[in-house]
């Protein structure tokens, strides 16, 4: 990479660039890698703000394809210096199969593997997830953890189960030889819980906040504390990554990093508030309104519900076991793995991320 790197020459490809993630990590890379000449977006849904990044000085290469199709993948990685590999089926709902998040997620992550190898492309960069350490299905806390932190990480669940798998894959392969004969360099960032612009599941809060009048119900005691990183800082931490991947490459080649910022530690819908509050939406009572059991008997019953009404309709509501087990266990990393090995510091402030996220609050259909 070093000549590429000289003359300015540097060719990116983002799998799932029209993302929530990967919009922010295609952004990121357009303000802050200088060197970059062209930059791949591939995803299987291409989103219309691609084109107002093509009048830029950076070549725009917008590619729709499908992660589990081998020969689209390689077509799309001929000729990369980096992979930054952000693809994948993010569902916790039950709205895909098993089968079909196992596909994408591991079966997408092994061909874009074998493509590195086949076309010469050698630093591969990974979004792994938290969800590859935990919460276990024993619902453990993991009270300000890090990379080295023993923990029972047991999964039942196909997200988690996928994201491990494919993680794995891209461990194992650091350091196998691609086409010229020079070995691949891979790690993996394991972002916890993402919010900022975009972010789904906080619309859909707030469209059911405005539905309750405003309000919105606390489930779960404010003492389960999560983890929770900004998005543009996430999009930042592969940024570096990438660029440093090659100059530490035997430091952090096969390496994983958990993926962190200065948000405060809250519980799930305390933080959301920090959010929500300001755009209008109260938080009614200080302790869960129903009792735990009555919320497992519900999460239950929309598992039932969701079966029973898969052949007519699709049932995916927001609470079912494994999202209440989540919601439900204090899961927080206290880290600086990625600043000792590659320099990394929150681009974001907490108060920046915070403005930056209310005010796409403010702007999402429905707001006042
Ligand atoms: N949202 C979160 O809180 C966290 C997400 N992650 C990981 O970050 C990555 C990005 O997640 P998000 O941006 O939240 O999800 P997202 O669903 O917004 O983005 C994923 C992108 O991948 C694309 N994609 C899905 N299947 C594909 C296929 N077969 N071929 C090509 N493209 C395909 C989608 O069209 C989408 O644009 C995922 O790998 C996820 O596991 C990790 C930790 C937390
Ligand atoms: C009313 C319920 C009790 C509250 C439901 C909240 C849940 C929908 C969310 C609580 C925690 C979230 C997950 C967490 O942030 C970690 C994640 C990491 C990922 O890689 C993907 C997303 C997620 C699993 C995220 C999904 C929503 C929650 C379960």
């Amino acid at each position: 990479m070093a000549d590429s790197a000289e003359t300015q020459e540097l060719v990116y490809l983002v799998t799932g660039g029209c993302g929530f993630l990967g919009e922010h990590v295609v952004r990121m890379l357009l303000q802050r890698e200088p060197r970059l000449r062209e930059l791949r977006i591939f995803d299987l849904h291409l989103g219309p703000w691609l084109e107002e990044l093509k009048t830029g000085p950076v070549q725009v290469t917008a590619i729709q394809g499908d992660v589990t199709q081998a020969h689209e993948v390689a077509a799309a990685v001929a000729g990369a210096h980096v992979v930054i590999h952000t693809a994948g089926l993010v569902d916790v709902f039950g709205k895909t199969s098993p089968e079909t998040i196992h596909e994408v997620n591991v079966q997408g992550t092994q061909n874009v593997i074998e493509a590195c190898v086949q076309t010469g492309t050698r630093f591969l960069i990974y979004t792994s997830s938290m969800e590859v350490v935990g919460p276990n299905i024993k619902g453990q806390p993991f009270y300000r953890g890090n990379e080295n932190t023993p923990y029972e990480a047991v999964h039942r669940h196909p997200y988690p189960c996928s994201k491990a798998l494919a993680e794995q894959l891209v461990l194992e392969a650091n350091g196998r030889e691609v086409l010229g004969g020079l070995p691949l360099v891979t790690c993996a960032l394991r972002p916890t819980g993402i919010y900022g612009e975009g972010h789904q599941i906080m619309r859909d809060f707030y469209h059911q906040g405005l539905r309750l009048g405003g309000r919105l119900f606390r489930a779960i005691p404010a003492s389960v504390e999560h983890g929770r990183v900004y998005v543009g800082n996430v999009a930042w931490m592969h940024v570096l990554v990438a660029r440093e991947l090659e100059h530490r490459a035997a430091l952090m080649g096969g390496q994983v990093y958990f993926c962190y910022d200065n948000s405060p530690y809250k519980s799930y819908e305390d933080f959301n508030m920090e959010f929500l509050g300001p755009c209008g939406l109260r938080l009614v009572g200080t302790r869960p309104l129903m009792p735990y059991w009555l919320l497992v008997l519900l999460a239950a019953l929309n598992t039932l519900l969701q079966w029973l009404l898969r052949p007519l309709m699709l049932y995916a509501p927001l609470l079912n076991p494994y999202t209440l087990a989540v919601a439900n266990t204090t899961f927080t990393v206290s880290t600086d793995k990625a600043r000792r090995h590659f320099g990394y510091e929150p681009l974001f402030s907490w108060e920046e991320s915070r403005t930056r996220t209310i005010r796409w609050v403010q702007t999402v259909e429905g707001s006042a």
